[in-house]
């Protein structure tokens, strides 16, 4: 039995999992496309003349934000320039691969590309990480050197904003995972579409409310070149719970992902919740909470051969860092 597009009068070929609506390919684009420019719009994302640097890993994710954008940004003249940034994590037979990707993305989008290095910015490979800490905590090394080895590139840059391939079922994990933590900082702020507006580089999430099986069906119907393979040293098992609980909610309640943002959104903190205010880390300079950021307390116990020297309780680990 043949459906039409509920937008138009064509056979439509998909359902959309957010809305459930049966579209044609045209009408699925354009509602795709669409949102994401109602959520930059809305949360004023973009200034005319801006530098804007896309994270780009050669996933699916930040390689369809960096077409969508490419093409919101010709459509309706926002007047930002764009550039791929690329972390070399040091991770043979993964990074290496995805950036071979981001490299023809850079060809195919006429974007200028930068890729940085852990390996130039800490003297370390994941390999090497790896190597000497095993699988069982390495994604903390990995997501600590990441987010500032971004903030580190983008200085280089130059750029006036980040912008992340992170989306609507990442940050709905991400109230779970800080909800059951308690974790009321990050609780506070893991769903702000833009962060790091006192001090750091602004860092923006143009696909909050988009869902990642909508992503994965557009890189699909365009043909978009990307890179699927999963991170081999990936274990994150409390993440993945979390990914797990929310793709069974999204099968019975579809509605499901956008409401836990939305509750998120709407959580306040009693005036007595103490949250960390921002400073810059004596080491490094980078933004961070305490005198010693992470990444550095991280870089101290791999350098004088303690790796978990930053993986216990934060005031615990700073001590032996001081002394
Ligand atoms: N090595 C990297 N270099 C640059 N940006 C990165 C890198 N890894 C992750 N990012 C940015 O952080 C976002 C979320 O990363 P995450 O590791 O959750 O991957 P993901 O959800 O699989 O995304 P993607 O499909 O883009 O890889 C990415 O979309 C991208 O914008």
């Amino acid at each position: 039995m043949t459906v039409t597009c509920s937008s138009c009068d064509k056979n439509a070929i998909l359902k959309r999992p957010k809305t459930g609506d049966a579209l044609c390919k045209e009408c699925f684009y354009f509602a795709f496309e669409e949102e994401v420019h109602h959520t930059i719009i809305n949360a004023n994302l973009f200034v005319k003349g801006e530098t804007v640097a896309i994270g780009a890993s050669g996933g699916k994710d930040s390689t369809v934000l960096a077409y969508v954008l490419k093409v919101l940004n010709e459509r309706y003249k926002y007047g930002i320039k764009l550039i791929l940034l690329s972390i070399d994590e040091g991770i043979t037979g993964y990074r290496d691969d995805s950036l071979e990707t981001v490299k023809r993305n850079e060809q195919q989008y006429e974007m200028p590309l930068k890729i940085v290095s852990y390996e130039e910015l800490y003297g370390w490979t994941m390999d090497a990480i790896v190597k000497q800490i095993g699988l069982k905590n390495n994604c903390t090394f990995c997501g600590v050197f990441r987010r500032q080895a971004l903030d580190r590139g983008a200085m280089m840059l130059n750029v006036d904003r980040i912008v992340t391939g992170h989306n609507a079922d990442d940050i709905a994990e991400t109230v779970i995972m800080n909800i059951l933590r308690g974790d009321k900082a990050r609780l506070r702020r893991c769903t702000a579409i833009t962060t790091g507006t006192e001090g750091a580089l602004p860092r923006s999430k143009p696909f909050k409310y988009t869902y990642e099986k909508e992503i994965v069906m557009y890189a699909y119907f365009k043909k978009l070149d990307y890179f699927s393979t999963e991170c081999i040293y990936s274990p994150n098992a409390y993440r993945g719970f979390a990914r797990t609980y929310i793709k069974d909610l999204e099968k019975i309640r579809p509605r499901s992902i956008i409401d836990i943002i939305h509750s998120g959104e709407s959580l306040s903190f009693k005036k007595e919740v103490k949250m960390p205010t921002q400073g810059t880390c004596t080491r490094c300079h980078y933004i961070s909470s305490n005198d010693i950021c992470k990444a550095c307390v991280l870089l101290e116990g791999l350098n004088r051969g303690l790796p978990r020297l930053g993986i216990g309780k934060t005031h615990k680990e700073r001590r032996k860092v001081n002394k």
